[in-house]
């Protein structure tokens, strides 16, 4: 039987959506308020789901206090309370949008899972703004 399991967690972090290609006018247009030099904050909720069979012996996809434990590790460690811009090596070249950051968790989590697990990410980085990436 195959199954999807969901664990969330939830840290804070700081960011600029700037791109330094761009004239000073031209990121005030694309990115107004989220080009502000001195950064803002979001509270971010993410959301992770594992697909896969379901162990006969535990009932289990994966347990969900393991998969607690590798996102607290993995994900709020590295991320929570920190700007991104400056803090941050994976965003060093790439624009902390909710596009890119939910495929750096993915691409933090993937190599985690034992194989044949499927891994759907959803980070929420405002109430009403959120990005999807994943195996399906
Ligand atoms: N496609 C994307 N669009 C935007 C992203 C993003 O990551 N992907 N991010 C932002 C900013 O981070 C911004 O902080 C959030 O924008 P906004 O929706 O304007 O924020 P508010 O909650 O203040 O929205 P209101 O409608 O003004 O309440 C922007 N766009
Ligand atoms: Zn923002």
């Amino acid at each position: 039987m195959i199954a999807t399991i969901c664990r969330k967690a939830h840290f804070n972090a700081a960011h600029r959506l700037h791109n330094p290609k761009w004239s000073q006018e031209k990121n005030i247009a694309m990115f107004g308020k989220c080009n502000s030099p001195n950064y803002h904050g979001h509270n971010f909720d993410l959301e992770v789901r594992i697909r896969g069979e379901v162990d006969p012996d535990t009932g289990f996809v994966m347990d969900l206090a393991v998969l607690g434990d590798l996102i607290r590790a993995e994900v709020e460690e590295r991320f929570d309370h920190k700007n991104l811009n400056e803090d941050c090596p994976e965003f060093a070249d790439l624009l902390p949008t909710t596009e890119y950051f939910v495929k750096v968790i993915y691409d933090i989590l993937k190599p985690k899972l034992a194989q044949g697990q499927l891994l759907h990410i959803t980070l929420h980085e405002t109430q009403k703004n959120s990005a999807e990436y994943g195996d399906w």
